[in-house]
């Protein structure tokens, strides 16, 4: 039989099929062959026998791709859960975000969380930041107010036939958002878990969740310096308007820094490439360039 693995449980994994969740053992042969399974991978399995043993994994089928964190495999988009306020935002830590995710190929759902906190100014203002980020492709949801039902239903929508990862600074209010898209998750959020005084980071291990005729997942906090998981000269291409301009700079391997005619440098100059961009791709630069030599004697 086929399923999907939706949780890893000390040594047992739990395959959905068709709506059902059987619970399986990895059989020997797969251990020593040294593959591990991980949440999102597609496995054939041997169901359980009658006498109350559990079913056998025997083999995980090729994985379409697979995160190495949170470890999670054929995933089809990510949800960037971004707080207006509380923490505010930045641009600096959703670009960070952006660059992970590209890296790792997927589509992006930036969602704005909070916006009840913000007086209409400073959300005027917010919007026309987030338009920017929907010219460079992204799918932006920002609601006035946030958890109504017909927003809702228009991102509960976004997640039919897919795999979402939700992911997002700690406190940016992934639990709380899942858990208006999926009540009978009951996932557990920082003010619950505060008064339980269990610290701030309530997402541990990773599962998946049926929703709205989709998967997923809500994940651990990264720190921001993981997110840029990238070579120096490779970030550039990690800024999708800037791909997109790029064949118009002098120089093939034009850097976007301080090569004459760059089509990005122009494009910032005209309004087109946002300026917030360019300056955050500096400064990533900046970091990758200074902790080069960690990177190469890693390698080695
Ligand atoms: N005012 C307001 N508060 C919110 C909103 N969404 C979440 N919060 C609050 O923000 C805090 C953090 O929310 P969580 O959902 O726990 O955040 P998280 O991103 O899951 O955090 P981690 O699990 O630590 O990664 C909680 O106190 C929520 O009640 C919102 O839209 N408006
Ligand atoms: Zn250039």
């Amino acid at each position: 039989m086929q399923g999907q693995i939706i949780q890893l449980l000390s040594g047992y994994y739990d395959i959905a099929v068709d709506g059902q969740v059987i619970r399986t053992r990895a059989a020997g042969n797969l251990r020593n062959k040294h593959v591990s399974p991980i949440v999102g991978d597609f496995v054939e399995f041997t169901p359980a026998p009658d006498n109350g043993e559990l079913g056998y994994l025997t083999s995980v089928l090729p994985r379409r791709n697979a995160l190495v964190r949170p470890p999670v495999a054929n995933v089809d988009q990510a949800m960037v859960v971004t707080a207006a306020a509380e923490p505010d935002f930045a641009t600096n830590l959703l670009d960070r975000f952006l660059v992970y995710l590209e890296g790792q190929h997927l589509d992006v759902i930036i969602t704005m969380t909070k916006t009840d906190l913000l007086d209409e100014s400073r959300f005027d203002q917010l919007r026309v930041t987030m338009d920017g980020y929907e010219r460079i492709g992204y799918r932006i949801h920002m609601p006035r107010q946030p958890f109504l039902a017909g927003d809702l239903t228009r991102l509960s929508g976004m997640l039919a036939d897919k795999l979402t990862i939700f992911t997002g600074q700690t406190g940016a209010g992934k639990s709380t958002l899942l858990n208006h898209l999926v009540p009978e998750l009951e996932l557990d959020t920082a003010a619950i878990s505060k008064s339980l005084n269990r610290g701030k980071h309530t997402t541990r291990k990773t599962t998946l969740y049926p929703a709205h005729g989709g998967l997923v997942a809500d994940t651990p906090g990264f720190s921001s310096l993981e997110l840029l998981d990238v070579e120096t000269e490779e970030l550039r291409d990690r800024f999708p308007e800037f791909v997109s301009v790029a064949g118009n700079c002098k120089f093939r391997g034009c850097q976007h820094l301080r090569e004459p005619q760059c089509a990005v440098k122009a494009g910032v100059a005209d309004g087109t490439i946002m300026q917030s961009r360019y300056d955050n791709y500096q400064q990533f630069h900046e970091e990758l360039a200074a902790r080069k030599p960690v990177y190469d004697k890693k390698k080695r």
